[in-house]
C-alpha cells in the first residue's frame, strides 16, 4: 500500500471520526482552538438519486450506515486527519436540487476530485454516467482526478451492472480509476477517499503544497442527483 494512504488511513481512524471535530471529551478542556488545516481542496461526488452518495460520506466521516435514509435535502459533516504532518479537513454539505444549479457549477468547477457514483443493482444510474460525464467534460478542470464507484456492493445477488462494464467505462475516460464499494459493508469506502486526497497531492507542485495551500482546507461537497440544466459555460464561478 501506498505509504502516504497508509499513514492518512491510520491518522483518519485514529482521532477522525467525529463529524464535529474538537467536540470530543479532550479538546473541550482544551483552551486554544485547534491549529486550522493546511490543505484546500475541493472534492464533490456526484451521481444518480439514491445511489448512496450521501452514505458512502456518512460511512467516511462518521462510520454509521442509515438503512431508510430520505433523499438528502441539506446536511454538512466534517472530518479531520494529517497525512505527512500537515492537517486535513473534509467538509461536505449536501443541498436541495434546483435552487443551486450554479452553485453546482462552481463547485464542479473548484474541484479538484470528482467522484461519481452509480448502484450496481440500478441500471438507469449507470445509463446517467454519459449525463455526467458531458457535464464534467463542460466544465470540471481538466485536472481533476476522476473516479468512478459502483456501490451496494453487498446487494451482489441483485447486481445488473457487472464490475466489467464499469471498469470498461472507466477505462475510456482518461485518467478515470474505478472501483466498487458498499456503504452499508463498510467496504472501500475509506479506500475511495483516501486514496482520491493522495492521487490530488502527489500531482500537486511542492511550492504549491508548502505555500499557496497553508491555513485552508479541504472541503468535500456533495452533488445534487439530477445533473442540472447546462448553462451557458464560462458563466462567472461565486
Ligand atoms: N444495500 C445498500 N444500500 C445502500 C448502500 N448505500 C446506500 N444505500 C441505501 O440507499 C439509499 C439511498 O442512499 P443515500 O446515501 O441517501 O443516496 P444518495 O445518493 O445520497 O441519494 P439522494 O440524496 O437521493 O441523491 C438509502 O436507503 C441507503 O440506506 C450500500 O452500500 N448498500
Amino acid at each position: 500500500m501506498d505509504h502516504r494512504l497508509d499513514v492518512a488511513r491510520r491518522a483518519a481512524a485514529a482521532g477522525s471520526g467525529s463529524s464535529s471535530p474538537g467536540l470530543g471529551a479532550q479538546s473541550r478542556r482544551r483552551k486554544v482552538p485547534p491549529r486550522p488545516a493546511d490543505f484546500k481542496l475541493q472534492i464533490i461526488i456526484i451521481g444518480a438519486r439514491g445511489v448512496g452518495k450521501t452514505s458512502l460520506m456518512e460511512r467516511f466521516t462518521d462510520d454509521t450506515f442509515c438503512e431508510a435514509c430520505k433523499s438528502t435535502e441539506s446536511t454538512s459533516k466534517s472530518k479531520r486527519w494529517s497525512l505527512e504532518g500537515r492537517r486535513f479537513d473534509y467538509r461536505y454539505g449536501t443541498r436541495g436540487t434546483g435552487a443551486l444549479q450554479q452553485h453546482h457549477i462552481c463547485v464542479l468547477q473548484r474541484s479538484k476530485g470528482i467522484i461519481i457514483v452509480y448502484d450496481i443493482t440500478k441500471q438507469e444510474t449507470f445509463e446517467d454516467l454519459a449525463k455526467w460525464m458531458k457535464m464534467i467534460d463542460k466544465y470540471a478542470s481538466e485536472d481533476a482526478e476522476l473516479l468512478l464507484v459502483g456501490n451496494k456492493l453487498d446487494c451482489e445477488s441483485d447486481r445488473v451492472i457487472s464490475k466489467q462494464q464499469g471498469e470498461r467505462f472507466a477505462s475510456r475516460i482518461s485518467g478515470m480509476r474505478f472501483c466498487e464499494s458498499s456503504a452499508k459493508d463498510n467496504f472501500n469506502v475509506d479506500e475511495i477517499f483516501l486514496k482520491l486526497v493522495d492521487d490530488i497531492i502527489s500531482k500537486m507542485p511542492l511550492e504549491m503544497t508548502n505555500n499557496e495551500l497553508s491555513n485552508s482546507v479541504l472541503s468535500l461537497q456533495p452533488e445534487p442527483d439530477v445533473p442540472p440544466e447546462l448553462p451557458p459555460p464560462r458563466m462567472r464561478c461565486c
